[in-house]
């Protein structure tokens, strides 16, 4: 049984320590406004400009100290959270914790991959085989959902050299751009989970006036996420050639048309939400724009 946490006004961010999401982790959280003092040690950041704390651990600990009460959000992928979750589940107790928010990078699949010259038939090949995995709970639902009957033999680290050792049949593990896999003559050949990082805290609310600081981080990430997702597009067009240009604006706000000075032409900018494809800018063009240019959005205040 968990001793029931300590009061705190402050709220905990746990981010991971090194590794792939700590960066962008930190620099979401340095977008938000919050600057921080290091302790010595590097492991606790003490929030200066707002009371958030971090905390730097590994990721697979994150969900675990939420779940204590040790810390009241986390950063962390989805394939972790997940994982835990369906831990707590196989020991009998109930869902802690949830995603309060998607944050739209580390995105990555959990796949299964078989030898590269293996041909691949459906998950009922499976039967039987050892699968090497860091992920035993979320590959376990996966089979159970297929009615497969295999055997998750869990490593750490390395899973992808577990065929070539012996250890295994096939691997479950994470890919993003499958460079890995090539490397170890592997092929994916199904996806089990897509992941990408998340904001992790606990089911219900936070006590003592954290949730309260949760909300307010929580309108600066929404704000922080929107931005980065932000770009500017702008052109310039005939007026006869504006109802052509005009259908193939990519999606977002309400597009802002002015007319140019002494000239039978307008200019035209629209906020959009997500990247800006070449292939759309030149349908653009071809359609009559001209100029155009997409830029990144610093700030937005409505
Ligand atoms: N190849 C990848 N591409 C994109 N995201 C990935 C990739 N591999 C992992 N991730 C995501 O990044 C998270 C952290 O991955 P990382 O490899 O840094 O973890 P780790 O080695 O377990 O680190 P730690 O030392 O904190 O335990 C993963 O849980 C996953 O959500
Ligand atoms: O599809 P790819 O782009 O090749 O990425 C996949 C690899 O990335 C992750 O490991 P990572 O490189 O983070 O090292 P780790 O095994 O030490 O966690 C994951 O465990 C795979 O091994
Ligand atoms: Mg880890």
């Amino acid at each position: 049984m968990t001793p029931p946490a300590q009061p705190r006004e402050r709220l905990r961010v746990a981010i991971q320590k090194s590794g792939r999401l700590g960066e962008p982790a930190r620099d979401l959280l340095a977008s938000c406004g919050l600057t921080w003092r290091e302790s010595r040690d590097k492991l606790f950041c003490y929030g200066e400009s707002l009371p958030v704390d971090l905390l730097l651990v590994r990721d697979d600990d994150i969900p675990g100290l939420i779940a204590d009460g040790v810390c009241d959000l986390g950063i962390v992928g989805r394939n972790v959270l997940v994982e835990h979750g369906l831990e707590r589940a196989a020991q009998g107790r109930p869902a802690d914790l949830t995603e309060w928010r998607q944050l739209g990078w580390g995105a990555c699949r959990l796949d299964v991959a078989i030898e590269e010259q293996q041909e691949w038939t459906g998950p009922e090949q499976l039967e039987g085989l050892r699968i090497a995995t860091s992920y035993p709970r979320t590959l376990g639902r996966w089979l159970q959902e297929q009615g497969v009957d295999a055997e998750p033999v869990v490593l750490n680290g390395s899973v992808e050299i577990a065929p070539r050792l012996g250890q295994a049949d096939v691997v479950c593990d994470l890919v993003s751009s499958g460079g890995t896999l090539r490397a170890n003559q592997l092929r994916p050949v199904t996806t089990i989970l897509h992941s990408e990082a998340v904001i992790a805290g606990p089911s219900g609310t936070l006590d003592d006036g954290r949730q309260e600081i949760a909300d307010l981080l929580l309108r600066r990430i929404d704000g922080a996420v929107q931005l980065k997702e932000s770009r500017l597009l702008m052109l310039r067009v005939a007026r006869s050639d504006l109802d052509a240009v005009g259908p193939l604006l990519p999606a977002g706000h309400e597009p802002t048309v002015t007319q140019v000075e002494g000239r039978d032409e307008v200019a035209v900018q629209v906020l959009v939400h997500g990247p800006v494809p070449w292939a759309k800018l030149e349908d653009l063009k071809r359609a009559g724009a001209a100029n155009l240019m997409v830029l990144p959005v610093e700030g937005m205040l409505a």
